[in-house]
């Protein structure tokens, strides 16, 4: 049985405020059954963050990492630093970094091996463009987003990995991809991941993100490929937050 992981990628929002309310609120939940939960916040607030959460089930998410331990890369911040900060989960490939900074596939893969070099498991993200759905491309740009970085890792490393497929037309549009589309898409990793690691395949924790929501998580959730989310706008929203967490229970 794969554990369930909600991750709340904040980008570039939230507030020290915000903080304080995820602390407080989760403090008292009660998650139905054990699921894995973690909360990616920009980087300032990860200090505040990690007092926060201590005795609720948040861990503590990283939302980029610079490949290098340290040395001159003005605004960057190392796996080691966070690492030290406590931090667990850090996400690779978000369709945001690879389109606005530009961010390739060896730049993704060097990244999810500094995250794994320091312990961090490493959250990879990938997904197709509506240009590539429409050219019907979407399976081979996302099994190529995938097997540049699964298929050079070593097993142990597999291990650490989570993958969360985000249609880049889904995110931040209100437009989810039907449980189905997900699905379909999450059997054809899965599938993928067994011809060179069958034993990973089904452990391995596959995460649907984009546009998801506390009304439609439960349906995509209850896919038999989907074991989580990562969550964009509906996880600034405390509620909404918690009520993903318990639908994944
Ligand atoms: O990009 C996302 C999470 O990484 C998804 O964002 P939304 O949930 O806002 O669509």
């Amino acid at each position: 049985m794969r554990k369930p992981l909600i991750a709340g990628n904040w980008k570039m929002n939230g507030s020290a405020e915000l903080i304080e309310t995820f602390g407080r609120t989760f403090a008292g939940v009660e998650l139905p059954s054990p699921v894995d939960v973690v909360v990616h916040p920009p980087f300032p607030y990860l200090d505040a963050a990690r007092s926060a959460f201590a005795g609720t089930p948040l861990s503590l998410g990283a939302q980029t990492l610079n490949p290098l331990h340290s040395g001159a890369r003005t605004g960057e911040v190392s796996g080691q630093m966070l690492a030290e900060f406590g931090v667990e989960y850090v996400l690779a490939g978000h369709s945001e970094r690879r389109q606005l900074y530009h961010e390739s596939d060896e730049q993704v893969y060097e990244r999810v091996i500094a995250a794994l070099t320091v312990g961090i498991r490493p959250i990879l993200c990938v997904g197709e463009t509506l240009e590539e759905r429409d050219a019907g491309q979407s399976e081979n740009v996302v099994l190529r987003q995938v097997g540049y970085v699964m298929a050079r890792l070593e097993p142990g490393q597999r291990r650490m990995m989570t993958i969360a497929y985000e249609p880049v037309w889904a995110i931040g549009t209100g437009r989810t991809a039907t449980p189905e589309q997900a699905q379909q898409m999450m059997a054809a990793i899965r599938d993928y991941q067994a011809s060179f690691d069958p034993a990973l395949a089904d452990a391995l924790r596959l995460l649907y993100g984009g546009s998801m929501n506390a009304s439609n998580a439960q349906e995509l959730l209850a896919q038999g490929d989907i074991d989580g989310g990562l969550i964009g706008g509906a996880s600034l929203k405390v509620d909404d937050f918690k009520a993903i967490c318990q639908s994944a229970g």
